[in-house]
């Protein structure tokens, strides 16, 4: 079990974290009320510049104006792009419109990108700001728990294709990380529900100590009394991903335990159509179905299974898909997994509540598993 720094009540809640690569670093700023400060924080990065805010449909009407005034009070030139709220925008039209608009507007190589979203802003974002230009500097401001605690970190980016979820993308590290948990108070129950899958994700691979933060935390109740818990967790998990990422940015190694969940899940939101399921609600019944299979193959000690459907069912999370689909299509889209080879895909599988390794499984085996 890891030590946390405890975040006391006294504390103005303000924490920080700093990522750190070989050619590249970056802090990630913890706290309330942060969006008004965003102008200042930027300032001290980017010169006066052109900024493009991006946001979607649902987010950018709550918090536009205030991230819009804080960065023009710090010298900014602020333009602002909205796409549609959902997973259908993380898609090559929405990234062509996009590149186009930032050339019609006419940015340069010193001009800059802020993703105002949860992940799917994030993760579109990201991508054009590696692309344009052959990349451009972008900021994130995640407002969704998942992208809190997960998507905003990391570098990485991408859009989906015709083949599968997030095939077309890139590694591009952000200049800041602005996590305001303020912003959490008007997200809806279930998109709150759906981050913790991937808080249980990154504890049941690797950190037995936010496991049982995650027991503990009550889920139930007013989110304003529990800011104090809620910020534990997400400064937390953010420092596991930070711990992972540092060691292997570009997902040759420790990476690819992230994936915990996400062979099966990112399979079954694409069969299912993007947006039925969540992404945290399919990483959930991806997790749950990855782990029948180890157990069954022996792998996963006895008990592990009961207590992640414990965690799982107490955030309200699914562990089994209620729709009817396809093994052949589940399989076939599973084969588009990057880590997938002709004849079989590298799973990431639980031993025991914190430790996970990875094994090889041929689509044959699986397909009789499914
Ligand atoms: N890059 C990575 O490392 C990484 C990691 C995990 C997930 N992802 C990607 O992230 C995406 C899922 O992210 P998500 O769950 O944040 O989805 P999302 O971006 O669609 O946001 C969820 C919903 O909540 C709304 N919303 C967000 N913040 C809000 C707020 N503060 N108040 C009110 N509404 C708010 C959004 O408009 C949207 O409708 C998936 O595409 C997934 O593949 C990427
Ligand atoms: O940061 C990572 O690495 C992850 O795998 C985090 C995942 O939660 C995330 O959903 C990621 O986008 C999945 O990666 P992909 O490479 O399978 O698209
Ligand atoms: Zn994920």
């Amino acid at each position: 079990m890891r030590y946390y720094k405890q975040i006391s009540k006294e504390e103005n809640m303000t924490m920080q974290l700093r990522m750190t690569f070989s050619n590249h670093s970056y802090e990630l700023l913890f706290g309330q009320q942060l969006l008004p400060e965003i102008g200042k924080k930027v300032s001290k990065l980017w010169q006066p510049q052109c900024v493009l805010l991006v946001s979607d449909t649902h987010v950018g009407p709550l918090y536009k104006q205030q991230v819009t005034d804080s960065l023009t009070t710090a010298g900014f030139q602020v333009y602002y792009y909205e796409i549609p709220a959902g997973e259908g925008s993380k898609n090559f039209q929405q990234f062509e419109q996009l590149q186009e608009y930032l050339g019609a507007l006419g940015f340069t190589r010193k001009d800059g990108l802020i993703a105002l979203g949860g992940g799917v802003v994030g993760d579109l974002v990201g991508f054009v700001a590696s692309t344009y230009m052959r990349g451009i500097h972008f900021i994130q401001v995640p407002t969704s728990l998942l992208a809190q605690v997960d998507s905003s970190i990391g570098g990485k980016t991408g859009i989906n294709s015709q083949a599968g979820k997030n095939l077309v993308g890139s590694f591009w590290q952000p200049d800041l990380v602005v996590i305001d948990v303020d912003v959490l108070d008007t997200l809806p129950e279930r998109r709150f529900l759906e981050g913790f899958g991937e808080i249980i994700k990154i504890a049941i691979i690797r950190d037995t100590g936010l496991w049982e933060l995650l027991q503990a935390y009550p889920v139930k109740g007013s989110q304003k009394q529990k800011k104090q818990e809620l910020m534990q967790l997400i400064y937390q998990s953010c420092v596991n991903k930070k711990e992972v990422v540092e060691a292997d940015e570009r997902e040759q190694g420790q990476r690819k335990f992230l994936n915990f969940g996400h062979t099966i899940g990112h399979g079954l939101e694409k069969i299912l159509g993007y947006g039925t399921l969540y992404h945290g609600e399919a990483v959930a019944i991806g997790m749950h179905m990855m782990t029948k299979i180890s157990v069954k193959q022996g792998i996963t000690q006895p008990g592990v299974l009961e207590e992640l459907e414990r965690l799982l069912n107490k955030y309200q999370l699914p562990t089994c898909v209620t729709d009817n689909y396809e093994t052949k299509e589940l399989l076939a889209a599973i084969r588009h997994d990057k880590k997938a080879e002709k004849d079989q895909v590298t799973c990431v599988m639980v031993t025991q509540i914190g430790e996970s390794q990875l094994e090889n499984l041929s689509f044959e085996l699986l397909e009789s598993y499914l």
